[in-house]
């Protein structure tokens, strides 16, 4: 079992405050790590792979640092976000470079068979830049693969897959939780999250915003206070009816949209409501749209900012 100790970390680079005292334990299985660009995550996951120094606070592995630790690193396996590949050598020749760095026994029979675990065995003789993007992604992954480490750290794994590739790493990543390996991804995608991982891990901010079960934590979102605009056959009609039902707990006239701006706050009851409300008096809805419905702001209510 491979126990990964975020205890009060912080990193900073000059006075931008990257991760701002987190504090979380990721164990075996799958966990995502769910935040909106700029949040932190890849400092985080950086920190987590040994390659970065926390500014305070420790990240450990089954209770060792892992900073400067090479015993931790052969644990360690990271796919990262950025491109960073050598365009020159094959798909073969890098995981290989890779297998050897890790002095690994047999670092040819390691590279084949990482290779093969990503289905890249056909295109191994071929250079890098003649990869597509997916490609390169799965190289990747077969070079952090490569010394079996108990630990495999993801960020933004599925950027540029198609839905083809997207579904078999999410099995190849299913299949390492279920074996027991402890396995972190990031995104800013609900819904590749949910797809993929019971457990999350939520950074907004630098910060730490939620822990826990996806589903307690979609409950959360869903449950929070929405915002819509709405623009119908009667504006002031609908207006009318809406704030004397419970509901709604604000109603402004937007005059130069000609539409109503509203403040649900139980999300449930108003998308029941809404339209029984408008029927009742013969009102025609035109427009329902969630007028704050970007991660940032569903984020940003979690760590009640
Ligand atoms: N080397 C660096 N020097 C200066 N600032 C940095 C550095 N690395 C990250 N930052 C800043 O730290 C903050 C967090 O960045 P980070 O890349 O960790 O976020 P992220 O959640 O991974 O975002 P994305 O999904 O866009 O990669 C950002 O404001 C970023 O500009």
């Amino acid at each position: 079992m491979t126990t990964l100790h975020i205890t009060n970390t912080s990193r900073w680079f000059g006075n931008v405050v990257a991760v701002n005292d987190i504090t979380m334990t990721i164990g075996p299985g799958v966990t995502g790590l769910l935040g909106p660009n700029g949040a932190g995550k890849s400092t985080l996951i950086n920190m987590m792979s040994g390659f970065l120094a926390p500014s305070a606070g420790t990240v450990t592995l089954d209770e060792k640092p892992i900073w400067r630790n090479a015993d931790c690193y052969r644990q360690i396996g990271l796919v990262p976000e950025r491109e960073g590949m050598y365009d020159y050598l094959t798909g073969g020749e890098f995981v290989l470079a890779n297998a050897e760095l890790h002095q690994l026994p047999d670092p040819r029979a390691a590279a084949a068979e990482a290779l093969a675990t990503v289905e890249m065995t056909h295109a191994a003789d071929r250079r890098i830049d003649t990869y597509s993007k997916g490609m390169r992604q799965r190289v990747k992954m077969a070079s952090a693969l490569v010394h079996h480490p108990s630990v495999l750290l993801l960020d933004e794994p599925f950027n540029g897959m198609d839905p083809r590739q997207r579904l078999q790493l999410m099995d190849l990543l299913a299949k390492m939780g279920d074996e027991g390996r402890t396995v972190l991804f990031s995104s800013h995608i609900l819904e590749e999250v949910e797809q993929l991982a019971s457990h999350i891990e939520v950074v907004v901010a630098g910060r730490h915003a939620a822990s826990g079960d996806f589903r307690k934590i979609r409950r959360l979102m869903t449950d929070r206070p929405h915002r819509y605009l709405i623009r119908s056959s009667d504006n002031r009609a609908l207006a009318a009816a809406l704030i004397a039902d419970a509901s709604t707990s604000g109603i402004e006239v937007d005059v130069a949209e000609d539409a109503l701006r509203v403040q649900a706050v139980d999300f449930a009851r108003f998308t029941e409501r809404l339209p029984s409300l408008a029927r009742e008096r013969d009102i025609r809805l035109l427009t329902v749209a969630p007028s704050d419905e970007s991660l940032e702001n569903v984020f940003s209510y979690l760590v009640g900012t």
